[in-house]
């Protein structure tokens, strides 16, 4: 595959990276997010991701242990705890790749309890996931060609797909200008063309953010997503997230630089052996003796 933008396109260049269609038209720069299924944010009091007495065991070990938590829409919120607090576990088990031994997990009021991850990411609830080594040897925009696909979500493909009579250039298309647009926001736009596997560090934690953004999820669930990101690229990263918060999307981030997470995350939900132990304003958190404890005891 060899696309380039000026292939086919004639339109005019946006930051819209998602196409318009009946039921939406989203903007990344600034427009009013509009959900695929808009009922589900109507009643602003449903949180987009909620957690209830979420249990997991892994033979004798209590990885997550009766963990409840709440997600606010449009939030960032943090979800922080010494190594081996759960907090992996969990990610897991929203995503799917876990079935949680007990508890539930809603998208709104949908119950996404383990659910496949394809399921998952089919409903708006996406990781953003490694590179593979696979994937290095494709150039960024094959990999944000194959990101809906990869990701499973059918759901871009519904967005842009309104009907099924559409050819699939036209999807592709569509797609591609959206992968452009993506790309643009992250600015590496003019990595197009490189093979992944030449990037950056940083470089390839922006492609692994925005193939997960091209899956249009509603919850965004960010593994140290600044693992090796030099500050600059930092920077951007956090700004793109604050950006597109505005915009309606919800990010649940794990992160061990706590400076960060106490300047970026309204929120900050404190895990220790498995159990939610905290979970407040970052003020507050800095100050909660348990969590002090729990850190001072711990080999972060
Ligand atoms: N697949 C597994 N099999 C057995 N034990 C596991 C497995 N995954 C996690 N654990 C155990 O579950 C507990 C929680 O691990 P988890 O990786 O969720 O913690 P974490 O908070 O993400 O830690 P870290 O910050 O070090 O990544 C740990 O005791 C860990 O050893």
């Amino acid at each position: 595959m060899n696309y380039s933008r000026d292939d086919s396109e004639t339109e005019p260049m946006s930051t819209d990276i998602r196409s318009h269609t009946e039921e939406s038209t989203v903007t990344l720069d600034g427009g009013v997010r509009m959900s695929q299924d808009e009922s589900r944010t109507e009643d602003t009091t449903v949180p987009p991701l909620r957690i209830q007495n979420l249990v997991k065991h892994f033979g004798g070990v209590t990885a997550v242990d009766e963990a409840s938590f709440d997600v606010e829409e449009r939030s960032l919120t943090g979800l922080i705890g010494p190594n081996g607090a759960g907090k992996s576990t969990t990610f897991d088990c929203i995503t799917g790749v876990h079935r949680p031994d007990s508890g539930s997990i809603y998208l709104y009021d949908e119950d996404i309890t383990g659910l496949r991850p394809y399921a998952t990411a089919d409903r708006g609830v996406v990781r953003t996931f490694q590179i593979t080594r696979e994937l290095k040897e494709m150039t960024v925009l094959e990999n944000m060609m194959l990101a809906p696909k990869n990701q499973q979500g059918e759901r871009l493909w519904r967005t842009i797909l309104p009907g099924s009579r559409r050819k699939v250039s036209e999807q592709e298309r569509e797609l591609r200008e959206q992968a452009w647009d993506t790309l643009e926001l992250f600015e590496i736009d003019h990595l197009a063309e490189e093979y992944a596997g030449n990037l950056s560090g940083g470089q390839r934690k922006l492609l692994e953010m925005a193939r997960a953004l091209l899956t249009d999820p509603d919850v965004l669930l960010l593994d140290e997503p600044f693992a090796g990101v030099n500050p600059v690229l930092e920077e951007k990263l956090l700004e793109r997230i604050h950006n597109l918060r505005g915009q309606g999307y919800t990010f649940l981030l794990v992160e061990h630089d706590m400076d960060l997470i106490m300047n970026n995350c309204e929120r900050v939900i404190v895990m220790h052996q498995g159990r939610v132990i905290a979970d407040d304003a970052p003020e507050v958190i800095l100050e909660d003796e348990q969590v002090i404890e729990a850190y001072l005891g711990a080999n972060v």
